[in-house]
């Protein structure tokens, strides 16, 4: 009845991995999904999506029956569209400037839990992006949301919303509390006026502009943008510790070049920083399993699909698949550099593609870029145990327990 899900679930990457070697770029899973892996399928399957297939979980989404999710899914692409704007540059660049007083607040001397810490930065980092001055209260009610979603994601069989198990209730009780929140903080906001003036997405998603949003548009559309924005970041920067880590080299080299810039530096300022990250994007993607729900009977590469089908394909893979990538498996930042030689088309996809191609790619790489300046200036790092790194894959991919001790440096004369 349920498939190949027990063994799923034990090792979810190693399964894909044996299914991929024997039977090749498209195997089915069990009677209603199929995984696919060839970079032009994949791209078949996110620029078709909202279209043909729907994102499985959309930020506004509840519910597994077709018809609805396609509806959420229409209202949230609207309120994408509309939101969009909120998060160009002039927004991005004041965050940026408090975002390393929220590094300095967070990320500290001693032995750390490396993803707690970085989950607590990044709860931060996102609710002042939203909401700035208007943040107080926000990072504790959205770390208590995330942590009721996670044994849920971890569930390949996913429970209904009003099924009455305990972790049900708890993701139902914090995702109210939240949402409760958000619209207390839009209605002063709306009240006191100049909305804009506050310089953060909420200012922007208030602002008179061509499309007029509602309070619970809104609402949604800044819970939907937190949440996304907290998890993966987090996780993605852990990744990014561990490489340190473990290459000091490519620690050297960071240094210097975070030594040469400014204390905010501008993503130009950074080159090897930003090629750096694009490499732990390519070896550890935090969304290294994207999945889609097929809209109405459709066909994909030959395969035919029903309504309420799931198409799955690893991103993990994809990215270190030997027929696209030379040396997979190894952190090599240098590639990022050289101008004549680019991934192969559709096999380098961290952020997704297609019409729900991630809304934070640009402030993603410049909040993953600046804490790793950060970082590389202000802290020496050394691994607390030297036990072999294990990759967590039963929900975002995450190192499993990594720890490690920070030491802030000496500040240098003169800086
Ligand atoms: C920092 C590293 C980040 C990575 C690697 C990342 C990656 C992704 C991926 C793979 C998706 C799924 C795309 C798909 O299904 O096709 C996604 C969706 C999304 N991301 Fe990000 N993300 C990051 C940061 C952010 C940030 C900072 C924000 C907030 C501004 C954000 C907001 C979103 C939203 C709202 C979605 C859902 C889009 C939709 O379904 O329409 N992400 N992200």
């Amino acid at each position: 009845m349920f498939g190949n899900t027990e063994e799923y679930d034990q090792d979810r990457n190693g399964f894909l991995e044996r299914c991929h070697r024997e039977y090749g770029d498209v195997f089915s899973f069990d009677a209603r999904t199929i995984v696919v892996s060839s970079p032009d399928q994949v791209h078949a399957l996110l620029t078709r999506t909202n279209r043909d297939f729907l994102a499985e979980n959309s930020p506004l989404a509840g519910s597994v029956d077709t018809e609805r999710m396609a509806a959420d899914a229409e209202l949230w692409t609207t309120t994408r569209r509309a939101g969009w704007q909120g998060l160009h540059r002039r927004v991005a660049q004041a965050h940026a400037e408090r975002l390393r007083e929220i590094f300095l607040k967070t990320v500290g001397d001693g032995e750390i839990d490396v993803l707690a810490t970085m989950a607590d930065f990044s709860g931060r980092a996102t609710a002042d992006f939203c909401l700035s001055a208007d943040a107080a209260g926000v990072p504790e009610t959205l770390a208590e949301n995330v942590a009721a979603i996670d044994p849920l994601s971890r569930d390949s069989l996913q429970l209904p919303p009003w099924w009455p198990s305990r972790k049900v209730r708890r993701f139902a009780r914090s995702r109210k509390r939240l949402l409760a929140l958000m619209t207390d903080i839009v209605r002063r906001r709306r009240s006191a006026g100049d909305s804009a003036a506050a310089q953060d997405l909420l200012g922007v998603l208030l602002a008179p502009g061509d499309q007029q949003l509602s309070d619970l548009q809104i609402e949604r559309f800044l819970r939907g943008i937190m949440l996304a924005a907290l998890g993966v970041p987090a996780a993605a920067l852990t990744w990014i510790v561990y490489e340190l880590s473990t290459r000091p080299d490519v620690l050297a080299r960071l240094e210097a070049e975070a030594a040469s810039a400014g204390e905010v530096p501008v993503m130009g300022d950074l080159p090897y920083t930003e090629a750096f990250v694009k490499e732990v994007l390519r070896l550890w993607p935090p969304t290294w399993l994207i999945g889609r729900t097929v809209r109405h009977g459709t066909e994909l590469d030959g395969w035919r699909l029903k309504a309420g089908d799931q198409v799955l394909f690893s991103l993990y893979r994809l990215h270190r698949d030997p027929r696209w990538w030379s040396d997979p498996d190894r952190l090599v930042p240098e590639r990022w550099l050289e101008p004549h030689v680019a991934p192969v088309r559709h096999t380098y996809l961290p952020f997704g593609a297609g019409p729900r191609v991630c809304v934070g790619t640009q402030l993603g790489m410049m909040q993953l870029t600046l804490a790793t300046a950060w970082l590389v200036s202000g802290m020496s790092l050394a691994r607390t145990r030297e036990t072999e790194m294990v990759p967590d894959f039963s929900g975002l991919l995450v190192p499993r327990d990594l720890r490690v001790r920070l030491e802030r440096k000496a500040v240098r004369q003169g800086a």
